[in-house]
């Protein structure tokens, strides 16, 4: 794990997005497509805001979130809103969206239907997370129910995540979809969570979910 510290959070977002659409051309040189897995949450807006102009073939990137909220696409609690929003607009508004929640459906029933999206653009080229205050990243949650299955090596791609700490049962990518990407970042702000993540690092993942995903990622920090 490599830690970079930035001098504020607007300088980590011009130059993480940098790095993203660095990595992201260089996959497009010998893929056909490629896929880029994206948090939501609050922090990572910024950097949508500036990697939504670079200057790829995003008609051959597909972004997906790494772990949606099942609420309405128009609901200010869901990340694709945020995605479409904030990533898919400018030069990436050619880019393909794959969702993991299709609402009107229990999530547990809409389950096979997201994996077979899902499966056909993996492994993850490029994948980005935020992390809680609590040390879930995606939505694996410290304590949730079917955590241990969805942090083994042989878990499915997606499991139905229903933390009681949250409002809403969520679907989310599991630890080896997540190890597998090819580059992994990890974007968090802030002294609370500098400090969860140092903590997570001698926590076991059923505690800190955050360190299942530590191994070669490339961590991003602005106060
Ligand atoms: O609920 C979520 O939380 C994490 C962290 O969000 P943040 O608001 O503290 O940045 C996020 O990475 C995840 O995608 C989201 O669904």
């Amino acid at each position: 794990m490599n830690i970079q510290e930035y001098a504020d959070r607007d300088m980590l977002a011009i130059d993480v997005a940098n790095v993203l659409a660095g990595e992201l051309e260089t996959a497009l040189l010998h893929n056909d497509t490629v896929a880029l897995a994206v948090p939501g949450g609050t922090t990572p807006g910024p950097i949508f805001d500036n990697l939504c102009a670079a200057d790829l073939d995003w008609d051959r990137v597909r972004v997906l979130p790494t772990d949606e909220r099942c609420v309405p696409a128009d609901s200010d609690r869901s990340n694709e809103r945020l995605i479409r929003e904030r990533l898919l607009t400018n030069r990436a508004a050619a880019a393909e969206f794959v969702p993991l929640f299709i609402p009107g459906k229990s999530p547990e029933d809409i389950l096979p239907e997201i994996e077979a999206l899902i499966v056909p653009v993996l492994p993850l080229s490029v994948l980005v997370l935020g992390m809680g205050d609590d040390m879930h990243t995606a939505s694996l949650f410290p304590g949730m129910a079917g955590l241990d299955a969805a942090l083994d090596g042989d878990a499915p791609p997606l499991t139905v995540a229903r933390p009681q700490s949250q409002p809403e049962p969520r679907i989310t990518l599991t630890a080896p979809v997540l190890n597998g990407a090819l580059s992994k970042h990890l974007v968090i702000f802030g002294p609370k969570k500098r400090d969860a993540l140092e903590r997570a690092m001698s926590l076991p993942p059923e505690e800190a979910p955050i360190a299942a995903v530590l191994d070669g990622i490339s961590v991003h920090w602005a106060e």
